[in-house]
């Protein structure tokens, strides 16, 4: 595993309640130094508390935090080193975004040259220098948010801890700005905590995810490996889409459908019995661009499910709604229940 001198945050145990609730429940993770990591989870699951308590903007019941090698536990939040951007960014309104950027600079009373220097290289980053003389009010939701990145970003922090930063937007800027975040922080290289309810977004940004439920961490690991090998019926839910099959979930891509018993089947699979074909009755078919979503009725069940097929494989299939097929999934899931935190 990753040795300690290459952990920027490690938080140990910690358990966070407000009132009867445990927002926070024996929580522990090692966040690798430069990783882009998402902490993500259903609204309630304590991702923000999680965040925030590494911020310092939440004080544990008990457990530690540590920042690059030290305990910042009982320390404030003006002393980890840190830069926070929230959903809804509080920006100086009477303040360019020039000065905006500068802000925490100034009150570190660095030189003039060296601020001007900084400010012109962030606002460059985040594409923002033609927007230097601007009031917040005269930027869209996209351009505030990526001014604050830039402000988080000025005075160097030790780690960048965003807080769903782009979950105002609507989808496009948000599909937009986080390819924007991916390759700032290639750039860049500062660890980054992001906390997001947005499956997609975890998948598409982060080089690592942390699966939060109920206040507590269902798994950690890389994006592909969550996918492929979820600890359990959860992740697998809750990171990408999931169709049933007879009681089994099974990915909706993972389902091939036929015409025949015999079409269900790829090459070299034995036969239709053999390797688990279902008949199904196609209820609708859904255009959603390059994929189509079929959804079908199992016959012997009653069950709906869906499979998702290429448009090239539908325009070859020609399907209808009331038609009948066969499906079968090609691949069952592997739970990696063994390499998951142990859950109580
Ligand atoms: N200051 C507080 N006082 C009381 N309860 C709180 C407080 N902050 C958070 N909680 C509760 O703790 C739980 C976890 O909240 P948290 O904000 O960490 O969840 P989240 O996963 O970030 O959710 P969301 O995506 O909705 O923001 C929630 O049930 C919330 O209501």
């Amino acid at each position: 595993m990753t040795s300690s001198d290459s952990i920027e945050i490690s938080v140990s145990g910690a358990n966070k309640r407000f009132g009867d609730f445990a927002a926070l429940d024996d929580v522990s993770i090692d966040i690798p130094k430069g990783s882009l990591t998402a902490l993500l989870g259903p609204s309630g699951s304590g991702k923000s508390t999680l965040l925030r308590s590494i911020a310092g903007l939440e004080q544990l019941d008990s457990g530690s935090v540590v920042i690059a090698g030290k305990d910042v536990t009982t320390v404030t939040p003006q002393k980890r080193d840190i830069g926070f951007v929230f959903q809804h960014y509080a920006a100086f309104k009477h303040l360019t975004v020039r000065k905006n950027v500068a802000f925490g600079l100034e009150i570190r009373k660095k030189s003039k040259k060296e601020i001007d220097d900084k400010v012109d290289e962030l606002l460059e980053i985040v594409g923002l220098s033609g927007f230097q003389s601007r009031y917040p009010s005269q930027l869209s939701g996209g351009q505030r948010q990526r001014m604050a990145l830039a402000r988080a970003l000025a005075v160097d922090p030790q780690v960048l801890l965003l807080d769903e930063p782009f979950g105002a937007l609507d989808a496009r800027v948000r599909a937009d700005l986080r390819t924007w975040l991916r390759r700032l922080h290639d750039d860049v290289h500062v660890t980054t905590v992001l906390v997001t309810h947005d499956q997609q977004e975890a998948l598409d940004v982060a080089d690592r995810i942390a699966v939060l439920n109920k206040g507590r961490i269902e798994q950690i690991g890389e994006p592909r490996d969550l996918y492929d090998r979820p600890a359990n019926n959860f992740v697998m839910s809750f990171l990408g889409e999931v169709s049933k099959l007879n009681g089994q979930l099974v990915r909706p891509h993972d389902i091939r459908v036929g015409r025949t018993p015999d079409l269900a089947l790829a090459e070299h699979e034995g036969t239709a019995e053999s390797a688990g074909v279902l008949r199904a009755r196609v209820e609708r078919v859904v255009h959603l661009g390059f994929e189509v979503r079929i959804e079908l009725l199992n016959a012997a069940t009653g069950e709906l499910f869906f499979a998702q097929i290429t448009r090239g494989d539908n325009e070859a299939l020609g399907l209808q709604g009331g038609e009948t097929v066969f499906v079968r999934a090609t691949r069952v899931p592997h739970i990696a229940a063994a390499e998951a935190p142990v859950l109580a």
